[in-house]
């Protein structure tokens, strides 16, 4: 069980440049004034120490096993000395060869509590507009992940993980109060599709959803511009929290005696039919 029932969290929607060392300074005095706001969850955007951009990616990347990683260093440092959990959005991993995009959750002992490698590589083609493709940089990761933190049971996501229902209801079935998506979107389908799937996997499972993404750089020279909009979402698909594209820091309180309210006023998992379709937990499947 969660030791708080109740707390803020803080979407640091953070600006991105080449200059990683930069990006660490501006991350961690962020995160410290998030925690002085009272946050004790704070969420960072999907790849955030460097630029999202896959023909650079490979110079970024931390051997974070080997203890090579300024980026996860410094939120281990800052989740202990400010007492908070932090879900410390993405960077480029290196293990055994390959390139991996990875999410750390971070306790307030500065441990790492998780390590998520996202599962689903955002590879998109639409002609005239947006041509990307992450698998020729990156290597899906194995694992769903789900973690015990001092604020609940959280599921984790990297963007392309949010387009996948299945995934938000093995969360949901293995327990998660909460799912955070780093996410970096794109903006040909910012306007129609990012609010939509927030929502879709909060009310679907009757849980928080949370997304962080970097603020948008409308002078970007890359070929990736992000859509922004971080957000918090409840398990009624409210919106707590929301930013807008730009550079900003947004909280929003999570009360999870909600989902317990949520569940009983309309309580889909006694009506839905197991009868006529069922979520396959693969690992589980195997395991047992
Ligand atoms: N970073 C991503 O995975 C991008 C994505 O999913 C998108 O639709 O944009």
């Amino acid at each position: 069980m969660p030791q708080v029932a109740q707390y803020k969290v803080a979407l640091c929607q953070l600006p991105v440049s080449p200059d990683k060392h930069g990006n660490i300074a501006r991350a961690r005095a962020r995160i410290e004034a998030a925690a002085t706001a009272g946050a004790k969850l704070v969420v960072l955007p999907e790849v955030w120490s460097c630029p999202y951009a896959m023909e650079t990616m490979p110079s970024y990347a931390e051997d974070i096993d080997g203890g090579r990683s300024p980026s996860v260093s410094m939120l281990s440092e800052v989740a202990a000395a400010s007492k908070i959990t932090i879900v410390g959005g993405s960077v480029p991993e290196v293990a055994s060869g390959q390139l991996f995009n990875t999410c750390c959750v971070v306790g307030p002992d500065g441990e790492i509590k998780a390590k998520h490698r996202k599962l689903h590589l955002f590879g998109i083609d639409i002609p005239g507009d947006i041509n990307f493709r992450e698998s020729d940089t990156f290597t899906a990761g194995q694992e769903p992940t789900v973690v015990d933190t001092d604020v609940g049971r959280i599921g984790i996501g990297i963007c392309h993980d949010i387009r996948f229902p299945e995934l938000a209801m093995l969360y949901r079935s293995r327990g998660a109060h909460l799912i955070c998506y780093p996410s970096a979107f794109n903006m040909s389908t910012g306007q129609l599709l990012w609010d939509l799937m927030q929502k879709s996997r909060a009310v679907d499972n009757q849980l928080f959803v949370a997304t962080c993404s970097p603020a948008r750089d409308p002078n970007s020279q890359s070929d990736f511009v992000a859509w922004g909009h971080s957000s918090l979402i409840g398990p009624f698909g409210e919106v707590l929290a929301a930013a807008g594209h730009e550079d900003a820091t947004v909280i929003g309180e999570i009360d999870l005696s909600l989902i317990r309210a949520v569940r009983e006023n309309l309580p889909l998992e006694t009506q839905g039919r197991g009868d006529l379709y069922r979520l396959i937990d693969v690992q589980r499947e195997c395991s047992s």
